[in-house]
């Protein structure tokens, strides 16, 4: 039971946090069943869930109908979904929500990444709603996404194609940032690129104890070798401060497979034939994907060492107008000053705006030309998306709430023009 003076908003986000749409089983329905029960205690707030692919995965939208519906509309995105637990590595059950009595930490999957961003929404228009009868010049609207963390093709892809979409007139989304260890909130106005690749070397078998030519792990280990040594050549970048983290291209190992599984193991005297091996590549807006493409087919899986890829592109570089992924933080992007001064409003300041390192459903916004920013309230807060015991304070999340009180006021009553940028 909740602790009796612990604020409502509390007890509705650690609700939310203790649905689990963790992957690969994410319920989604009681999550939107969970969203829409609290968004019809709202006066005037459209509910509409919409089926892009299937009934398990429902996208749940909420409208505030703006007095001036000509004028482009404002889009607040998160998604429903959440990456896997570890549970065993974690002080807390994942899906309790267990909210520590001395600091105020609330732990869940979902906490940071990005389930607060979802309700703080939620509250902060309840709020101007309830107590100041706030009547918004543009619309607003609320999406709840499925899919965001395995690739949004289900879930924002698929929406922005839409010509329920379209109807909406959005004219700049608000998505969601990363936490920030220091005092100052942080805003992206980038993400990266991913793409998914996986080597597999092919090669000779033969008995553990001979040396020869051309078996598949050799032929694996020069390929890691030679892709150990970019990725060091970019680490060093940012070793020395020349770079930040999502300026440069990642290229990090995450799973090896090969042998021939034993009841005790593996069998230990058999080289094997084939190896596999696969990497998320992350590309920032300003990388030449065919010279990635070439170090790929010439250096890290060539034909000639035996060696075959695949590569996933999970996004582009590029809009609809051959500009790469970038959203303007300057005078040439209204949107942008409009919520420079709502943050200055709510008492907050921002670092410089930056690159996301990872990787959001704001790219297939982007994509259409429609200025996105990523944002998500958590100063004084440690990085903890897709790690063991993430967590949010208690107070951190309240004073989110009135930073997005600041920020859809704002945005809502923007009167000035934003064709384009
Ligand atoms: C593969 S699309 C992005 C999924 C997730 N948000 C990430 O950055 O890893
Ligand atoms: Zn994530
Ligand atoms: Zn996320």
């Amino acid at each position: 039971a909740a602790h009796p003076r612990e604020p409502a908003p509390i007890t509705r986000f650690r609700s939310y946090l203790k649905i689990n749409t963790a992957h690969p089983n994410p319920d989604y329905t009681t999550a939107v069943k969970y969203l829409t029960a609290i968004a019809s205690t709202i006066p005037t707030l459209r509910i509409k869930i919409i089926y892009l692919t299937t009934l398990e995965k429902p996208l749940l939208l909420l409208t505030l109908a703006g007095s001036d519906p000509s004028l482009p509309a404002v889009l607040f995105n998160s998604h429903l979904d959440s990456v896997p637990v570890e549970s065993s590595k974690w002080l807390h059950d994942p899906f309790g929500a267990h909210l520590s009595p001395e600091d105020g930490k609330i732990y869940a999957r979902g906490a940071q990444d990005d389930k607060c961003i979802g309700m703080q929404y939620l509250e902060a228009i309840k709020e101007l709603k309830g107590n100041l009868d706030f009547s918004p010049l543009r619309t607003v609207h609320v999406s709840y996404v499925p899919d965001e963390e395995i690739g949004g093709f289900d879930g924002m892809a698929k929406f922005v194609e839409s010509e329920e979409f379209k109807e909406l007139n959005i004219g700049f989304v608000m998505d969601e940032g990363q936490a920030s260890p220091s005092d100052e909130f942080r805003v992206f106005y980038a993400d990266r690129t991913p793409w998914h690749m996986v080597i597999k070397a092919n090669g000779l078998p033969g008995h553990g104890s001979r040396m020869y030519e051309n078996c598949a792990m050799e032929n694996m280990m020069k390929s890691i070798e030679v892709i150990t040594k970019f990725r060091d050549s970019q680490f060093d970048l940012v070793k020395a401060g020349l770079a930040a983290n999502s300026e440069v291209i990642s290229v990090n190992p995450v799973f090896l497979k090969a042998g021939t599984p034993s009841p005790t193991g593996f069998v230990m005297n058999m080289q094997p034939s084939e190896v596999e091996a696969g990497f998320d590549i992350r590309l920032p807006p300003t990388a030449d994907p065919d010279l990635l493409m070439r170090r790929i087919t010439e250096e890290w899986a060539p034909a000639w060492r035996n060696m075959t890829y695949e590569i996933t592109k999970k996004g582009v570089l590029r809009d609809y107008l051959g500009r790469p992924l970038l959203t303007p933080t300057n005078d040439s992007n209204p949107w942008w000053s409009v919520f420079e001064q709502a943050i200055a409003k709510a008492g907050g300041k921002l670092t410089k705006p930056e690159i996301l390192a990872s990787t959001t459903d704001a790219r297939f916004m982007r994509q259409r030309g429609i200025p996105t920013l990523g944002f998500s309230p958590m100063k004084n807060t440690p990085i903890l998306l897709h790690d063991h015991n993430e967590f949010l304070k208690d107070s951190v999340y309240l004073d989110g709430i009135k930073v997005y009180k600041h920020i859809i006021k704002s945005l809502s009553s923007f009167n000035g023009t934003s064709s384009s940028y």
